[in-house]
């Protein structure tokens, strides 16, 4: 039986601002991702995948409803534990690498492992395999700013794996990278989720990323709007993709029509 990474159930998050007037930004989501899935989340901006994937992330509590990741809530862990439950669980990727430019590739991948006390050779074996995965080995001891943008994302991707998280989360990655090495990283990420069946969730608003995932979940005004699943062919998930993009309406940030599969 495939087992349930991520199950949400009613979600919602309600903002309250200081003149106390309320804003729903999620309306009870009901979410389920099996373990190996390759999940994109899209939506109009202001739709609410930032507050989602804050949600998911567990930086951000929710108003209501329920989160379960790998069998755990959570909700119900005091501080210290969540802080250890998501340095085991998860791994994140964001927009802008988030890389430390005073140190090289290797030690950016090492930082998750720093806190962990293991032994040196098996840290050692550890990068090496992340670094492989991700086409990286021959850049290991270079400097962040001697490395391509593409090359920095496959950086961030080695170190939010290199603790084997059972929940990979993933907002914007290809924000600031041009469509080639947009492409590198998006086939990077299919072949961790094809080779390691990694369970990855990626917030996008960039069609050619999406074309990447197995299946796709649109949110509009926080609520969950439509679902698409890929077949075997990836331009044919594109056309689909934007095909239900028209439908769903809104404004999309970046949509860019030069980027095409
Ligand atoms: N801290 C907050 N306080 C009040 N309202 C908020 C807060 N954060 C977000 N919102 C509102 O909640 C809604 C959803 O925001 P969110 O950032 O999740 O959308 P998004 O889909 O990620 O948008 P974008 O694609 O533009 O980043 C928006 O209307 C936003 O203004």
């Amino acid at each position: 039986m495939t087992k349930v990474i991520l199950k949400a159930e009613g979600l919602s998050k309600i903002y309250g601002s200081q003149s106390g007037v309320m804003y729903t930004a999620l309306d009870e989501i009901r979410l389920s991702v099996e373990q190996g899935e390759f999940l994109g989340i899209m939506g109009p901006s202001g739709s609410g995948k930032t507050t989602l994937l804050n949600l998911l992330s567990t930086i951000d509590k929710p108003s209501s409803g329920q989160l379960e990741i790998n069998g755990v809530r959570p909700q119900t862990l005091k501080d210290a534990e969540l802080a250890l439950f998501r340095r085991r669980e998860l791994g994140y990727v964001f927009q802008d690498f988030n890389l430390l430019d005073t140190l090289s590739i290797r030690e950016n991948i090492i930082l998750p492992l720093a806190m962990d006390k293991l032994p040196v050779d098996e840290i050692d074996r550890r990068v090496q395999e992340s670094a492989a995965l991700l086409g990286i080995e021959s850049i290991l001891d270079k400097r962040t700013y001697e490395v391509s943008g593409g090359q920095k994302q496959r950086t961030a991707i080695a170190r939010a794996i290199v603790h084997r998280p059972s929940l990979l989360l993933a907002d914007e990655l290809t924000g600031n990278l041009d469509s080639k090495a947009s492409r590198d990283v998006m086939t990077s990420l299919t072949g961790l989720n094809e080779r390691l069946h990694a369970t990855i969730v990626m917030v996008t608003h960039d069609p050619f990323a999406a074309s990447y995932c197995r299946r796709i979940v649109f949110i509009r005004d926080g609520k969950l709007f439509s679902e698409i699943r890929r077949g075997s062919n990836r331009q044919a998930f594109f056309q689909q993709i934007l095909d239900a993009l028209s439908v769903l309406g809104g404004e999309f940030n970046d949509v860019s029509p030069t980027r095409l599969p």
